[in-house]
């Protein structure tokens, strides 16, 4: 009996072991099949990203998705990257041209901080014209152009001045003529590309920028600002600014900033760089920067004096000497920067890009519409006869 006993529990542990080795070589089977699994999809993964990168860097050239050959790849040098000492040579010798408007009552210091952003005397200094020219009933445009040239490097730079803007007591409707002479350059240059034999380098009077002078009342937009920007924000490129910042405290400018942000984000109004108009993430996090800034409290001027044995430009007040360069003093450095070091060329893509584009399409479906209606009396008149 106990040897039969003894005989059973031998077969059980047999069986135990053969169940646990059978359990043991499942456990590995489905320990290799999960490794390959993870193999295979990180493989995916890897895969996935590499064409998402290659995607990405082919996204200059739409459509084109593969192929991609990095310069390591490459037997030997090719010598692309000189296309950018011919694109520079190119640029030098043609030279370049842009055009900024300034908009804001008079004596808010347009004129000055032209003058100062470009160190000359571009725009015309206020001389105190005659009393007919002071006291303009109207908006009057005009456009002033001179040509830079720094390194070699030649900009023709053209400054359209407003005066007469903001400055009567009824200024319903002012913003009207800035309007019709931004959509004149548009259309004009819309003309010159239509041209059967079209010049080879299309004069280029669009305004690139609107430089709009905020004065420094510590409030808030003014119902001619929010007027003002709704209307040409949609078609032109708008930086505002406030002028005469030295004229307030810091803590009142940050907090007129402020209001001033609201005010923009509550009427809708898109002024530069537009957020939708952002590139990618990298000029993302650099245009926020910019938006969180926005509007310069700049500070103008066209005299230098001394400080600590250096030559500035600076207001000289009763307090001191106010810095324009300097931007623990004012912002002027961070507008110049936009407009000049960091953004001059992307202003004028999205001039062309967007805001000229806007006018194009909405002009050439206009004269579609003339032409499918002007085709169609025609016709009728062709079936009648
Ligand atoms: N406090 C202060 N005064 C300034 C500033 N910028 C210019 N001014 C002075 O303001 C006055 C008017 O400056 P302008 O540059 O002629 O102003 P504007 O807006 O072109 O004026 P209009 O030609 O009448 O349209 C001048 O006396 C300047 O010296 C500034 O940033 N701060």
């Amino acid at each position: 009996m106990e040897d039969r006993e003894e005989e059973d529990a031998g077969i059980m542990t047999e069986n135990i072991k053969e169940e646990s080795k059978a359990d043991q070589s499942l456990q590995e089977d489905r320990l290799e099949a999960h490794a390959k699994t993870e193999e295979n999809e990180s493989k995916e993964e890897a895969e996935q990203v590499e064409a998402d990168l290659k995607v990405q860097l082919c996204e200059p050239f739409p459509g084109l998705q593969t192929g991609l050959i990095r310069s390591a790849d490459l037997f030997g040098y090719v010598g692309i990257e000189s296309v950018l000492d011919q694109m520079r040579r190119k640029t030098v010798k043609a030279g370049f041209e842009f055009n900024i408007m300034v908009v804001g009552q008079s004596g808010l210091g347009k004129s000055t901080l032209v003058n100062t952003l470009f160190k000359s005397k571009v725009s015309r200094k206020s001389s105190t014209p005659n009393y007919e020219e002071k006291i303009s009933k109207t908006v009057r445009l005009h456009a002033v152009s001179h040509v830079i040239e720094e390194k070699g490097v030649k900009m023709k730079l053209t400054v359209i001045d407003t005066p007469g803007f903001g400055d009567q007591i009824n200024n319903q409707n002012c913003w009207e003529p800035i309007v019709k002479y931004v959509n004149e350059q548009y259309e004009k240059y819309l003309r010159e590309e239509l041209n059967v034999n079209r010049k080879r380098r299309i004069p280029d009077s669009r305004v690139h920028c609107c430089i709009y002078f905020l004065p420094a009342s510590g409030h808030s937009l003014r119902p001619i600002d929010v007027e003002f920007m709704k209307r040409l924000g949609k078609i032109v490129n708008i930086v505002p600014v406030i002028a005469k910042a030295d004229t307030l405290t810091v803590e009142e400018r940050q907090e007129f900033k402020e209001r001033i942000r609201q005010d923009l984000e509550a009427n809708g109004i898109h002024v530069y760089p537009q957020r939708e108009l952002d590139e990618d993430p990298e000029d993302r996090i650099l245009n926020d920067r910019i938006r969180a800034s926005i509007p310069f409290a700049v500070v103008g001027t066209d005299k230098e004096h001394q400080v600590n044995g250096h030559k500035v430009l600076g207001r000289k007040t009763k307090w001191g000497i106010i810095e324009v360069e300097n931007v623990a003093h004012c912002e002027f450095a961070n507008l110049r920067d936009l407009l000049i070091r960091s953004h001059l060329q992307d202003l004028k893509d999205v001039a062309h890009n967007v805001h000229y584009e806007t006018y194009r399409v909405r002009r050439l479906n206009e004269s579609n519409m003339n032409l499918t209606v002007s085709g169609s009396i025609i016709l009728s008149v062709f079936l009648k006869v």
